[in-house]
């Protein structure tokens, strides 16, 4: 297994390490799926997404002794008592079909660890994949976002969450997690009126909505009357309960507010699993001195259970901002951990919305209400800094054979859209020509380059990130401020979007141990996707068309015969680089591993299908071509995925290393059109 920041190739020059990105263990989970009667379907979902076996289980102890990487699915209708018996030595999920009629037991809920809630009527395989990543450890979304330089949150404020799923993808432009506001939840009644607080089953419902529509992590906040929220505190046992369900639905984030008792804090920290905790302080009394001794206990108490601490106070002088500027540079050279978001509310707050850089709530017109005073949009945020010196104006280069106007397009969509002041510029590259010059410009912001530059050819860089090196080519080129100058930094993002689509829909260890097959003209083609499958911890890769010699050549072997194909281990994931003329070689290959059943692996009872399955299908041709791989691929039982998707997910990542902002996947699909591709 290959990390972004641990390739070590000693022919290729030094550079300094960057991107270091921690790797899930490849181990197989065991698990105990709980699912309603005769829905055993989703335990052969949640099977085939970890690329493990499944079998159905008459009892706890049937689960309990058989093999552990064989997921048991059991009906949840089961006397709940039963569930005691169950040691640690299996997750125990309860799922809940949400469309089918049937009755939530919470008794069973409260015994489980975790609890998946999902419809059937539109099903979204890729949040099966997503929760269990994460609850499984195997994504991190904290580990990730703390690496940022600033990360925003759109606070949601609708009574229903449908009503925001038509602009979802365009109010989260800019924003690094959305925002549940529980407490603003409205569950409509039978007598026309509204509950006064949400049901558990709303908001569970809500909550998975949301979840089905974005990428994003999510915050579950259920704030409190007094500050700003519509929850009732007469019963701090109620947030308890809200809260802790919320962990079982694997939210990222849940806020916690500081006035709990230190037990429910405690409790929470202790049974919080992969979600981190917000800890959450308001204050509206307009008396809240920043500079007094208290204020620095309240962050030491903050920090106790919080992996971020935050305190929010209403201000009315300019003189606030000042203060709390000194208390967060004081607090943070104290304690570089937890990190702090610390905002003044009400307008004369608004500068301090714009020193924050920790997750700053970000409202957008588009929402009915602003969550609170002096909330500001990603816009008028990042047009601010720019005032303030703060986000200079840059050039922004595509560097390519051939000028792409959606691209162009594209890029100044995003930068319109967030305010931000960049200009994008195409530069034209002939096949020979140095780029080099271009890096010298007056404002180079930092560029995408397509086709990549070979590594070994980009001696203007004077640091190349080890995924670049590794892979042997530059697609990026990122600026980094330094004291007196800025540097440059050759980067690899291409393998980041294809690592990203091979884990849509299947969890990171469904590749761990397993083999791969690869396709290309060259080793040049098929570099970026075997960094992305060792990163993976892919097994063994077979090449066809290609030998592999660099750096990442070790158990990559090639296929000579068709005898050798006969006797290779059946491939989990077969990549093909070749260019689009060339693509419909890989169909044999497709039909010959092709896959058996609809869920592959497993028979659902627990025995080996005849042969094991095939999966993932990737084809990264771009271009005309007389007959498409996609479809045939998918007829014969693959998940096939194409360039446009590698391409839209490479782009995501593209925006957020040149120029900080996350624009979601499906905001790329739906405003760059084709062209992109
Ligand atoms: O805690 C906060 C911050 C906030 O109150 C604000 O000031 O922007 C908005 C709330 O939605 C969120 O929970």
């Amino acid at each position: 297994m290959v990390q972004a920041g641990s390739v070590i190739c000693s022919n290729i020059k030094e550079g300094a390490i960057i991107d270091v990105q921690e790797i899930p263990s490849g181990d197989r989970p065991a698990l105990l799926i709980l699912h309603n009667e005769g829905e055993d379907e989703i335990v052969s979902i949640f099977a085939d997404v970890l690329g493990q076996k499944w079998a159905p289980a008459a009892s706890v102890q049937e689960a309990k002794t058989g093999p552990p990487s064989t997921i048991y699915g059991m009906s949840n209708a089961l006397p709940v008592l039963q569930l005691d018996g169950l040691d640690k030595s299996r997750l125990l999920i309860n799922t809940h079909r949400v469309d089918g009629g049937y009755e939530l037991n919470e008794a069973v809920t409260d015994r489980c660890d975790y609890e998946y809630l999902y419809t059937r009527s539109t099903f979204f395989r890729r949040d099966v994949s997503r929760f269990l990543s994460f609850i499984l450890g195997q994504i991190g979304p904290h580990r990730d976002l703390t690496k940022k330089v600033r990360t925003t949150l759109i606070s949601t404020t609708f009574p229903d969450v449908h009503a925001a799923l038509p602009n979802l993808d365009i109010l989260s432009v800019g924003a690094d997690a959305i925002e549940i506001r529980v407490d603003l939840l409205e569950e409509p009644l039978s007598d026309g009126t509204v509950s006064q607080i949400p049901s558990l089953k709303y908001v569970g419902e809500q909550l998975m909505v949301l979840r089905q529509r974005t990428e994003l992590p999510i915050i579950y906040t259920t704030r409190c009357t007094k500050e700003n929220g519509r929850f009732p505190m007469g019963d701090p046992g109620l947030f308890y309960k809200y809260l802790a369900r919320a962990i079982q639905w694997g939210c990222e984030y849940i806020d916690v507010e500081l006035w709990l008792p230190e037990e429910i804090r405690r409790k929470l920290a202790e049974n919080k699993g992969c979600s981190k905790i917000i800890s959450a302080f308001h204050d509206f009394s307009g008396n809240f001195k920043w500079t007094a001794p208290e204020t620095q206990t309240m962050f030491e108490r903050g920090a106790v259970y919080g992996d971020i601490v935050k305190m929010y106070v209403l201000v009315s002088s300019m003189q606030e901002n000042y203060e709390l500027e000194y208390f967060r540079s004081t607090i943070q050279a104290k304690y570089p951990h937890p990190p702090f978001s610390g905002l003044n509310m009400g307008p004369m707050g608004q500068l301090s919305r714009t020193m924050n850089k920790i997750f700053t709530p970000i409202t957008h017109p588009l929402l009915p209400l602003i969550a609170a005073p002096g909330q500001l949009s990603a816009a008028e945020i990042n047009a601010a800094l720019h005032t303030m010196g703060q986000v200079c104006k840059q050039d922004i280069y595509g560097i390519g054979s051939f000028r792409s106007t959606s691209q162009a397009l594209f890029f100044e969509k995003c930068f319109n859209e967030l305010s931000l002041p960049h200009s994008f510029k195409f530069a034209e590259r002939t096949p020979k020509a140095s780029v080099e010059h271009i890096f010298r410009r007056a404002n180079f912001g930092g560029a995408y380059i397509n086709p990549p530059l070979s590594a070994s050819a980009s001696a203007s860089l004077p640091s190349l990130s080890n995924a670049a090196r590794a892979i042997g080519q530059v697609d990026t080129v990122l600026v980094r401020p330094e004291a007196n100058s800025a540097s440059l930094i050759g980067d690899n993002t291409r393998w980041k979007g294809i690592r990203a689509t091979l884990t849509r829909d299947f969890v990171p260890s469904a590749y761990s141990g397993r083999a791969a097959l690869l396709l290309a003209s060259s080793e040049a083609d098929a570099s970026a996707s075997i960094f992305a499958l060792k990163n993976l911890g892919i097994g063994p890769i077979y090449t066809i068309g290609f030998k592999s010699q660099g750096p990442l050549s070790t158990d990559v072997q090639p296929v000579r015969s068709v005898e050798d194909v006969k006797r290779l281990e059946q491939p989990f994931v077969i990549i093909s680089a070749l260019p689009a003329e060339k693509s419909l070689l890989v169909v044999p290959l497709l039909r010959h591993y092709r896959v058996d059943g609809r869920h592959g692996i497993s028979d659902g009872h627990g025995h080996m299908a005849a042969r094991p399955a095939g999966k993932v299908f990737v084809d990264l041709a771009s271009g005309p071509r007389r007959a498409d791989p996609l479809a045939l691929a998918t007829a014969a039982g693959w998940t096939a995925y194409g360039i446009a998707d590698v391409s839209a997910w490479t782009t995501v990542e593209t925006i957020r290393r040149l120029v900080g902002q996350n624009v979601c996947y499906d905001f790329v699909r739906l405003a760059s059109g084709r062209g992109l591709f």
